[in-house]
């Protein structure tokens, strides 16, 4: 079995676990490869053993798995090393809330195990793919995004105008502070802040969401996800901010956005006992309700 380690974020407590981590995975023979800059702050000398990648392109196919070490933020940088490739992802949750990241740090062995057995299935996760008219450098290779692409203002206080297009059919023109295109992984993030539906991973669904609308009576909207979404911003100054999950850049007022759902999908490990029902219960808090 080959296994992918990725991490962006070395602290105190990063060695405990890697160290288990290794352990486990050496012990089984399995053949380990460590993302570059993560391997060169870990101390055991386990690490000498594994191999290690520091792009897209080294990342090997035929990669079983990779673990990502970390929090939520972690998982979606781990994306833009697997892109296309098919590896399945799971999380073992360093940060905070972990969402996306499942695992968690007490039960690192247990879980270790069941993927080593393969005792997992796989939940398959859309992403939204962005071009731009005319094309913008910063969003020629990542142009993608597992949880949402933003646009938003910037420098200054006024609202932007977005005026939104479904598959070439004018929607309207949103005066707000921002307008959020969310996949069904990623409402459960910003969109949710501003107000959106939360989706199941596996419904075939966008959420539009604007961010802080002066139209009133703009509320969120779910379409299709085969829907080519078309955005056109203006406003007082000459640029805006365009996001795809963590990642940001300005872009230059009338510039054309083409938002559409990528060809490929993510695979997320997915354990039966830790399914999206039981996140929202746990992470969002619906299960604290104490009349339930
Ligand atoms: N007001 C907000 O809620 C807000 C604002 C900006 C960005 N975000 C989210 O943060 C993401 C980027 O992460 P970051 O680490 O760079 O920013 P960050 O450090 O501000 O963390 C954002 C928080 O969002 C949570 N999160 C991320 N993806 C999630 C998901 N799919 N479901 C539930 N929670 C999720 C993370 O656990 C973290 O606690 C964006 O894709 C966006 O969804 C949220
Ligand atoms: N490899 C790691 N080892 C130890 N702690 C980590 C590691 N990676 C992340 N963390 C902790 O988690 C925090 C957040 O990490 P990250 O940016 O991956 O997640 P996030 O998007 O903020 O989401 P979350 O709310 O899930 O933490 C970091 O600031 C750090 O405290």
């Amino acid at each position: 079995m080959k296994i992918a380690i990725f991490g962006q974020y070395y602290q105190s407590d990063t060695e405990e676990i890697v160290e288990k981590v290794l352990q486990i995975l050496l012990e089984n023979k399995v053949f380990v490869i460590i993302e570059k800059k993560f391997k060169q702050n870990i101390k055991t000398e386990l690490k000498e053993k594994c191999n290690s990648y520091s792009s897209h392109e080294e990342l090997e196919h035929d990669i079983d798995v990779l673990i990502s070490i970390g929090g939520d933020g972690t998982i979606l940088r781990a994306v833009t090393y697997v892109r296309d490739k098919n590896i399945p992802i799971v999380g073992i949750n360093a940060g905070r809330l972990g969402f996306l990241a499942t695992v968690q740090i007490k039960s690192i062995e247990p879980f270790l195990h069941r993927i080593l057995a393969r005792d997992y299935s796989i939940s398959k996760r859309s992403l939204l793919s962005l071009s731009c008219t005319p094309k913008n450098p910063d969003l020629v290779d990542l142009n993608f995004a597992l949880n949402e692409i933003t646009v938003s203002r910037k420098d200054t206080t006024s609202m932007i105008t977005i005026e939104t297009y479904l598959n070439g059919e004018y929607l309207t023109s949103y005066w707000a502070d921002g307008l959020i295109i969310s996949t069904p992984t990623g409402s459960t993030g910003y969109s949710l802040s501003c107000g959106g539906p939360v989706l199941t991973p596996n419904v075939n669904s966008l959420v539009i969401t604007p961010i802080a609308p002066h139209n009133l009576n703009a509320r969120p909207l779910v379409i299709p996800d085969d829907t080519e979404i078309t955005l056109k911003v203006s406003g007082r100054e000459e640029q805006y901010l365009v996001s795809l999950d963590s990642r940001i850049t300005s872009v230059t007022n009338e510039t054309l956005l083409k938002i559409e759902k990528t060809s490929f999908e993510i695979n997320m490990v997915a354990f039966n006992e830790e399914g999206f029902l039981k996140t929202i219960r746990k992470k969002l808090l619906w299960g604290e309700d104490r009349r339930n």
